[in-house]
């Protein structure tokens, strides 16, 4: 609903009046704000979302501030609208414009993230309520009584609401409007709401536990200076409940707090763990929850009512009325990088948020990212560690299995000493966990007769086979097509083999060899939706399932207590695909899947499949040995002058004509002139030379942390010529893929 003036309390008390010009941010990939005039009767603040006109469009902005610019009279618009909602406070308007600054992204384009589209302005639709306004009616009926009875003079009614509360039919309300005992209200229905209580439902802590709650709330900087923790916790260790804490403290300081969490398979189980402890639902945000409850949570934050979020990495642009704790749980997590639109790191931008909120970040992880680990070491984060599992429980033991002394048998994936413990374990009737981080049947499927292989038509790519859908999937652009009977080459049929395994390939092995145990694979694209995958994973918690075949997505953050082997199919999957984290990766996906093993009263174990058990990342992670693995990388990446020693920009020339992309890629390099501190490495292809039918050249700047890399990129870009055409430049800060 769009009204003239907002009814929201403002938190500049300066309103621009009629006449004069501001500057509006709009949904547009241009360097700065446009002016637009105020027209007569509109009330206008610092901060209030707006409708203007751009080209023959209205779109939605937001006030920036006065507009210093001289436009002229004749050419300058008017605010079409004011948009009924609470205008966006100064520290998420400067946050915005710090993104916008550091990602080199229009502002507009990050000040969309905020203000989304025009359905998250909407209110619901007003409904007819009743309420008592006159004498009792003549003819009392006992169904009228009844209606009398229940209602409290001065509350107000949904007619079928306040129906079912007396145990009559809506015509019996109908009847007493008619009489004059009652009167018809129109309302705003406000989203019925439970406020968290920090005090409902405390757990008991450990004394390991209850040290780092009191680091947390009570030995933080006192001069309101930004402060960041490190929740370091080994898998188990409960940084939920230590976290939990810390959110009790920030509401009973009357703040709101934000966690943010990089998968919506996890949020199902933490919003009933959060209900446990606070006795009330806190607002959800991502990309599963529907446009009504996007509406009230967006709306519900702005106005200070809902006081937490669980969300994605997109919750972090909700505008918050006072915000006073961020948590990114399993900030490692890559999955915390946006690269489409603006290519932003949630978990960096939430420690800048909360420097503009004067809010406290929590980072929580049992496998911190390197860049974490180095600043917590520089003191500049501070640094809370869990080393023990909750209840005493010990890690999961580790093993490799040597695939090249036992490998698997022909045809098959899982080699005897896995497919023994798999047995064990079925015999005890425990669980296990069979771990592949690749999803469908094979990854590649070729023709056994001519050699050919299949690949995605719009990408450099493979398709991957799907057997439960009989089809051939691009994972890289999602194109889909039926498997083909005969080999499109050569015409043969019968001749088409898979190669390699995924998880549904692992499943049908597992079936084979255990005909009796119940199987259940889980991957994101086996998903019917949160709420199918929601109850699988109950099923898994409530040991419904004896063998579960899963990719990352069962990796890490869920508790199975009767889960009590994790074997890890192909732990060199993730080394060296030309990625400088590929090591972090691995180290953190292994200790995390192997984390799930042995959570509850059993001993949990866990076996690696590998052809490279010495290799150093393997060998720290068996003896868990942290300080190891993250002593080494430290080291290597000092070495070879990468993140986060050296800060690195993408920048990705793309486009449907192959030489024209080569050709401004190479006019890039070639107007360059980096400072001496600055090297502009390739053009390239890029790994994926094409994606969604476009081609890809690749230039990567490396450069010093501060601003001077970002600098000189801003710099060198406007000194370009204009990318013609189809043809797209995207810059990557600290990009994560190097795809
Ligand atoms: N103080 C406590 N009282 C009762 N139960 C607890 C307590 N601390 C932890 N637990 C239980 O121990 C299990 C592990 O806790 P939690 O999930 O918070 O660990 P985590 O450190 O987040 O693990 P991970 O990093 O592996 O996901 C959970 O079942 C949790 O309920």
């Amino acid at each position: 609903m769009l009204a003239s003036s907002p009814s929201h309390s403002i938190d500049s008390p300066l309103a621009h009046t009629a006449g004069s010009n501001v500057a509006v941010v709009v949904p547009a990939p241009m360097p700065t704000a446009l002016t637009y005039r105020v027209g007569e009767g509109q009330t206008i603040v610092d901060g209030s979302i707006v409708k203007v006109p751009l080209g023959r469009r209205l779109v939605l902005g937001t006030v920036w501030g006065a507009s210093q610019d001289e436009v002229n009279p004749s050419r300058l618009k008017p605010i079409e609208q004011i948009v009924d909602a609470p205008p966006i406070r100064a520290p998420l308007r400067a946050f915005v414009d710090w993104v916008a600054d550091w990602t080199l992204a229009a502002p507009g384009m990050v000040a969309r993230m905020v203000t989304r589209g025009d359905d998250l302005m909407q209110r619901d639709p007003p409904v007819t309520a009743v309420r008592k306004a006159g004498a009792p009616p003549e003819r009392i009926t006992p169904a009228r009584a009844r209606v009398l009875d229940v209602m409290v003079d001065g509350d107000v009614y949904t007619k079928s609401g306040l129906a079912d509360l007396a145990g009559v039919s809506t015509a019996v309300i109908d009847g007493l409007v008619k009489a004059g005992t009652l009167e018809k209200i129109t309302i705003q229905r406000e989203p019925g709401r439970i406020e968290p209580d920090p005090d409902f439902d405390p757990r008991t802590l450990t004394e390991g536990q209850a040290d780092a709650v009191h680091e947390l709330i009570a030995e933080g900087p006192k001069d309101g200076s930004l402060d960041v923790a490190l929740l370091e916790g080994v898998t188990g260790s409960g940084k939920t409940e230590v976290y939990f804490e810390a959110i009790a403290n920030t509401l009973r300081e009357g703040r709101q707090a934000l966690i943010l969490l990089p998968e919506i398979a996890l949020t199902a189980a933490l919003l009933d763990r959060f209900a446990e402890r606070f006795g009330a639902m806190p607002g959800e945000w991502h990309s599963g929850i529907t446009p009504k409850t996007r509406r009230q949570v967006w709306r519900g934050v702005a106005e200070g009512k809902v006081k937490v979020v669980i969300g994605a990495r997109s919750a972090l642009y909700l505008p918050f009325e006072d915000l006073g704790l961020i948590i990114i749980d399993e900030e490692h997590e890559a999955a915390y990088k946006q690269e489409e639109w603006v290519s932003y790191n949630a978990r960096d931008m939430a420690i800048v948020r909360a420097r503009f909120e004067k809010a406290q970040v929590i980072l929580a992880s049992a496998t911190p990212s390197v860049e974490s680990r180095i600043n917590a070491k520089a003191g500049r984060y501070r640094h809370i560690p869990l080393p023990a599992r909750y209840g005493a429980r010990p890690l999961p033991s580790l093993s490799a299995i040597d695939l090249r002394r036992t490998p698997p048998e022909r045809g098959t994936w899982l080699a005897p000493p896995l497919v023994e413990a798999v047995r064990d374990t079925l015999e005890r009737g425990e669980q296990s966990l069979l771990f592949l981080n690749r999803r469908g049947y094979a990854p590649l499927t070729l023709c056994r007769t001519c050699g050919h292989r299949f690949e995605c038509v719009m990408c450099s790519a493979w398709l991957v086979q799907h057997r439960f859908t009989q089809t051939l999937n691009c994972h890289h652009c999602g194109h889909i097509e039926p498997m083909p009977k005969a080999c499109p080459e050569c015409g043969n049929t019968d001749s088409l083999v898979p190669s390699g395994p995924g998880v549904e390939r692992i499943a049908e092995e597992v079936a084979t060899r255990f005909p009796d145990a119940r199987t259940l694979v889980l991957s994101s694209d086996m998903m019917g939706g949160p709420k199918r995958l929601k109850a699988e994973l109950e099923a898994v918690a409530a040991g419904e399932v004896d063998i579960v075949v899963g990719t990352q997505l069962v990796a890490k953050g869920h508790n199975f207590p009767g889960l009590t082997l994790v074997g890890v199919v192909d732990a060199d999957v993730g080394f060296g695909q030309g990625d400088p984290r590929a090591s972090e990766r691995t180290f953190q996906l292994l200790t995390q899947v192997t984390g799930r093993a042995g959570r509850a009263d059993k001993p949990g174990i866990g076996l690696i499949q590998t052809h490279m058990p010495d290799h150093p990342v393997l060998q720290a992670l068996l003896a868990h040995d942290t300080e190891r693995f993250y002593t080494l990388e430290e080291e290597a990446r000092r070495r070879a002058y990468l993140p986060p020693f050296v800060r690195f920009v993408a920048v990705i020339v793309s486009g449907t004509d192959v030489a024209g992309v080569k050709a401004h890629a190479n006019h890039l390099k070639a107007i360059a002139r980096p400072p001496e501190t600055i090297d502009v490495l390739g053009p390239v292809e890029a790994p994926l030379a094409m994606l969604r039918g476009r081609h890809r050249q690749r230039l990567l700047v490396r450069g010093p942390r501060g601003r001077e890399t970002q600098s000189f990129v801003k710099s060198w870009l406007a000194r370009a010529d204009k990318a013609r055409g189809d043809m797209r430049i995207d810059v990557d800060v600290d990009p994560q893929s190097f795809v």
